[in-house]
């Protein structure tokens, strides 16, 4: 499938809202489709005028000013879930369902002064005002879900879609059915530099001259913002993980200092196979070419990387994941012996037991590797775009 919107009125530019944020599952598959347009457009002589509406102090606000995309900010509230009823009307509940209206006034005039051709919206809180604004103000809406389950967001928004583009095809039966009639499989787009890292400049980058290349490297990493249970599992089995590995240690930006203690115990030739951070900002393809395992949390960005690479990994699923749709992901992978699941209460013992057998055979890692890859759709950026341009000449 190919759109007219390619080539049509190559002089004028074609005008682009992109909206989502908040985590980095639903910033980076914004952020390929902007680029893969873009590239499309300029092979075909047209330009992209984009401008991304998101939170802002959310990942999408700093990603959008490092690509030089323009950045208009809303109100944007985050709604609490929570068994118990009495918490839904918790003071930060109240507050932030207030912010929404108003999110949805600013919208409503961004939209209205920008005149669109298309809006793109990958999910997270603030990508509600924004559709429903595209929706009153006639503009074709793509809506695109990582996930196999609809985050809330999305669930919300299926209704006013002009296209529903989902990453999975199980997602498909799950779609109300005014979405399955608009709905189109893409996959979850992946940054086109994740597959093309190279481990030395992982070396170069992070000053990794300690590790010992004739050992495996795992690269530990709990999604964009960390994760406490899988810096807790790590810290525990450090000294015995360190005998046989390189260690990049990825644990959020917040829990650097707490974590950065307990290592300092350990023995000067194992901490200098070690490197603990916060984040890994434009390295981390380089660094997902070093690495021989990845012990990771299952986001749908994450799993979206990891298949399309082919890479050897244990997931640590996030148990409350909107419908558990972590475990899912993960569970998923591995009944195609293509990862390994750590489910329910996971203790330091378990992580060591599913680790070990991966660090001690090569053979192991490499068919793990390559049944992964079967499950990767490095493709699902363009037929996204494809899935945009259609919906812009459709009106
Ligand atoms: C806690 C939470 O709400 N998790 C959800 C969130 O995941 P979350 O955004 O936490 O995680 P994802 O796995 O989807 O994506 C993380 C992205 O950030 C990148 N990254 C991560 C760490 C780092 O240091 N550097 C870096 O670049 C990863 O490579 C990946 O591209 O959105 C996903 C997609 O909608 C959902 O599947 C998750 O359930």
């Amino acid at each position: 499938m190919r759109s007219d919107a390619v080539n049509h009125s190559p002089q004028q530019a074609f005008r682009l809202i992109v909206t989502g944020g908040g985590t980095g599952g639903h910033t980076y598959p914004a952020l390929t489709a902007v680029r893969t347009l873009r590239g499309r457009l300029a092979a075909a002589g047209r330009g992209l005028d984009v401008l991304w509406v998101g939170t802002a102090d959310g990942l999408e606000a700093r990603v959008a000013a490092a690509e030089g995309i323009k950045f208009a900010a809303v109100a944007t509230g985050k709604i609490r879930r929570s068994s118990n009823p009495l918490k839904l009307v918790s003071p930060a509940n109240i507050r932030d369902m207030g912010r929404v209206p108003l999110g949805a006034v600013q919208a409503r005039s961004i939209v209205a002064d920008f005149r669109p051709d298309a809006v793109l919206a990958t999910g997270g809180y603030v990508a509600v005002p924004v559709s429903l604004a595209a929706r009153m103000c006639h503009r074709p809406l793509v809506v695109h879900e990582q996930t196999v389950r609809l985050g809330l967001a999305n669930r919300q928004l299926a209704r006013y879609a002009t296209r529903f583009a989902v990453s999975s095809e199980s997602t498909l039966s799950l779609l109300p059915e005014s979405a399955r009639a608009v709905a189109v499989v893409t996959g979850n787009p992946v940054r086109p530099e994740v597959l093309t890292g190279q481990p030395d400049k992982a070396v170069q980058a992070l000053g990794l001259y300690g590790f010992d290349r004739a050992l495996p490297t795992v690269y530990v990493t709990g999604g964009a913002q960390g994760s406490a249970q899988i810096n807790n599992l790590v810290r525990d089995v450090l000294p015995w993980l360190l005998e046989q590995a390189n260690v990049v240690h990825q644990c959020g930006p917040a829990n650097a200092a707490g974590l950065e203690q307990s290592t300092q115990a350990l023995p000067a030739h194992l901490a200098a196979r070690y490197l603990l951070t916060g984040y890994v900002g434009p390295e981390l393809p380089d660094v997902l070419a070093l690495a021989d395992v990845v012990v990771s949390r299952s986001g749908a960005g994450t799993i979206a990387e990891l298949t399309a690479l082919g890479k050897a990994a244990v997931f640590v699923p996030l148990a409350s994941s909107a419908g558990n749709e972590q475990a899912h992901n993960a569970r998923h992978l591995q009944e195609a012996g293509a990862a390994v699941a750590l489910l329910g209460a996971v203790t330091a013992q378990g992580l060591r037991e599913a680790v070990a057998p991966l660090l001690a055979d090569a053979g192991l890692r490499a068919r793990m590797a390559e049944r992964a890859r079967v499950h990767g759709r490095p493709d699902a950026a363009d037929r996204l775009v494809d899935v945009i341009l259609a919906a812009a000449t459709a009106t």
